[in-house]
């Protein structure tokens, strides 16, 4: 019998970047709690490799312990993407003036999008059998942002659910002048590592 995939995630992106697979996934959205939604705040200073991997382990324990309330079963993935400038997190702009302010610090330089992935094996009888996380690391390099293009991208709605106010997909692509690393896990899910995870759940489960 095939595998059950389940995504623990909102973001249409890593649906999508997950059926390019061929597989078979089913979206599954714990009940969003403020309290939870507080455990994403970053902690002051906090390191942005090590908070895309903490974030991302909350998601998935939320997701089991939903799951298992439920009782589904089948491996369970959860993902966060954080875009790190000079080691400073920059989230989702939660307003016309913050998208600004982190587009212009994008402008012609580099910065660094980590996307960790955590998955997770959960049984019949809502037992977590076998676990791995990831992490992927990608250099991106903006050119010159001009500032009538800026405005207009705010105007668009485009950076608001994406973090640093960008996404590579859409039409700020046209001032992406070099990346090294991973275009999908750029977008959200970087598809080699997810792969190599799920690989080793199944085997290990
Ligand atoms: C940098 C960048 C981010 N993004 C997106 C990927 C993520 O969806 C989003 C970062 O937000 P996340 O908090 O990682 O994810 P999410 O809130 O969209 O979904 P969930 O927590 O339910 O899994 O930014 C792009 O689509 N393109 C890009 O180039």
């Amino acid at each position: 019998m095939p595998t059950q995939i389940w995504l623990a995630s909102r973001s249409p992106r890593r649906l999508e970047l997950l059926q390019t697979l061929g597989l078979q996934v089913r979206v599954f959205l714990a009940q969003n709690s403020p309290e939870a939604e507080a455990l994403e705040a970053p902690f002051e200073n906090e390191d942005p490799l090590l908070y895309v991997q903490r974030v991302t382990q909350l998601k998935l324990n939320a997701a089991l312990a939903a799951m298992r309330m439920q009782q589904l079963s089948g491996l369970v993935l959860a993902a966060d993407t954080t875009v790190a400038l000079n080691g400073t997190i920059l989230g989702k702009p939660q307003n016309d003036a913050e998208a600004f302010q982190m587009l212009r610090s994008l402008s012609n330089t580099t910065h660094q999008v980590h996307t960790a992935v955590a998955g997770a094996w959960l049984n019949a009888i809502g037992r977590n059998t076998a676990s791995k996380n990831t992490v992927q690391t990608s250099h991106v390099e903006f050119a010159t942002l001009p500032e009538t293009f800026i405005h207009a991208y705010i105007a668009s709605g485009e950076p608001f659910d994406k973090a640093g106010a960008y996404g590579i997909q859409g039409i700020a692509g046209q001032y992406v002048r070099h990346i090294s690393g991973s275009h999908s896990g750029i977008m959200g899910l970087p598809l080699f590592e997810t792969s190599e995870l799920m690989r080793h759940i199944q085997t290990a489960a």
